[in-house]
């Protein structure tokens, strides 16, 4: 087993994909992955998929050193599967790490500009929704869903970003050693707004790149209504909870300990 020597002005860099039944994507985008990068390595981390994702991926690691699989007992979400990579990255010592879907929505050729941006801050957002980036394929429906739920979270949080849902991100590792990210409770998509927010609370460098976001030709999506409403509780909770502490310490007094949540 050998890891690649690291992104230049980065350090070692691992890709984490999480997969749930993307047996008809997973060659694919490891192969374009490794040519678009050959300094990073890949973590599929895999929830048991039934379509055999996971047995791909051995053969996949088996041929080539750079890429690794972490086999998980069963479907936990994203966020989890996120979790247990990053645990798993910063056990080897990686400097930093990227999230990445499977299907190809994401372009791995885009990774050098996530990288080269990482080389002057802390964390990486890949964005849609700045000039420059776009979204190819998807339904009128996910777009406004998209849209209208990136500006509720502006309005909530207070933060900056235009597009805190996406999932093409790259972080140091340190950051997420200091917002403690095996203590984030999103399990669905809503675990990306929860780093983007715990990020931009410890006060880190943040910056957005525009990505091109391309709705995947193989497989399904696993968003659902239960996803998107855990999205709309959580974040109107933080932002209660941030609005009560900015008036708690504006009239000298500190929030309770253990009032945050979550
Ligand atoms: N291991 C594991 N992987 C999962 C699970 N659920 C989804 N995944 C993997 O996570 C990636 C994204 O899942 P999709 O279901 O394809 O996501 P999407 O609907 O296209 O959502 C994308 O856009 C959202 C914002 O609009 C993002 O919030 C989300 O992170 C993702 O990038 C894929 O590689 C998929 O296999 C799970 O329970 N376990």
């Amino acid at each position: 087993m050998s890891e690649a020597e690291g992104y230049p002005g980065v350090g070692r860099v691992l890709v984490v994909i999480p997969t749930y039944n993307e047996a008809d994507n997973i060659r694919k985008i490891t192969g374009r992955v490794r040519s678009a990068t050959p300094d990073v390595d890949i973590l599929i981390a895999d929830d048991n998929s039934p379509d055999g994702t996971g047995t791909i991926a051995d053969e996949l690691s088996t041929a080539d050193d750079h890429i690794f699989v972490l086999h998980r007992a069963g479907k936990e979400g994203l966020g989890a599967a996120y979790k247990a990579g990053f645990a798993w990255a910063k056990n080897k010592g990686y400097d930093a790490v990227v999230e990445m879907d499977a299907d190809g929505s994401h372009a791995p050729e885009e990774l050098p500009k996530l990288l080269d941006a990482l080389r002057d801050t802390d964390a990486v957002l890949g964005t849609r929704y700045i000039p420059g980036g776009s979204v190819h394929n998807w339904p009128m429906h996910r777009l406004l869903l998209s849209r209208g739920g990136n500006i509720y979270i502006r309005m909530a949080l207070g933060m900056p970003f235009r597009d805190a849902t996406g999932g093409y991100r790259a972080y140091r590792m340190p950051v997420l050693d200091a917002i403690n990210v095996d203590t984030v409770a999103s399990t669905g998509y809503s675990f990306q707004v929860e780093l983007a927010w715990r990020t931009y609370k410890n006060g880190f460098r943040m910056a957005e790149v525009p990505i091109t976001f391309t709705e995947r030709e193989h497989g399904v999506s696993k968003m659902s209504g239960n996803i998107f409403k855990e999205q709309l509780l959580r974040v109107t909770v933080w932002g209660l909870t941030a609005r009560r502490e900015a008036l708690l310490s504006r009239f000298g007094r500190r929030p309770r300990q253990g009032s945050t949540w979550p």
